[in-house]
């Protein structure tokens, strides 16, 4: 497989999942990437931000919820054809009452809903962002960091793999 040369790409892009009991809040984009898909909430990190602070932002411009704290849940980088062409950091949230927000509502990039957390690990599942099942179960089942590897050849994913951080 051809590799990338040189330097990593910077990791531009965060996001996170909200989980309130057996349920995890999704966002159905509206517009690209994954115009259509659920997805967590997040977005790019802007200039001067921490991840971590961009999240947060995110999570509010999206949501409205303000969250008091994220847990690093560590790294996805995607290739496409060999070639290294992003990555997001990976955070979760736990909220004790989905009340906090009354969904499906309708927001700017999309319709946010809770949903079951079974229902988006699906692997089968069409509608979620196809890498999503992949790391997800990580994420919320094991304590620990990962880095994650999807490799997209021709647009569909030709391998995953995950590698434990520090
Ligand atoms: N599940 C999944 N999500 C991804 C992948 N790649 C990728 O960018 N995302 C997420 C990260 C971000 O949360 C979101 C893209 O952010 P965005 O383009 O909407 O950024 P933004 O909100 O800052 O948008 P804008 O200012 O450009 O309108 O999609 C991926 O491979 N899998």
């Amino acid at each position: 497989m051809m590799q990338s040369q040189g330097k990593k790409p910077k990791i531009l892009f965060t996001l996170c999942f909200i989980t309130c009991n057996e349920s995890i809040l999704m966002l159905n984009r509206q517009y690209p990437p994954w115009m259509g898909k659920w997805n967590g909430l997040g977005g790019k990190i802007e200039h001067g931000e921490t991840p971590q602070k961009g999240i947060i932002r995110e999570v509010c411009e999206e949501s409205g919820i303000l969250l008091p704290s994220v847990t690093d849940k560590g790294i996805v980088r995607w290739t496409d054809n060999g070639v290294e062409t992003g990555g997001m950091y990976l955070y979760l949230a736990i909220m004790p009452n989905n009340q906090q927000l009354k969904t499906p509502q309708k927001v700017a990039e999309g319709v946010l809903d809770w949903k079951w957390i079974s229902w988006v690990l699906h692997q089968e599942n069409q509608g979620i962002a196809d890498n999503v099942p992949f790391f997800l179960p990580k994420m919320l089942y094991d304590s620990r960091r990962y880095e994650h590897f999807c490799s997209y050849e021709n647009g569909t994913i030709a391998n995953f793999r995950s590698k434990l951080m520090r």
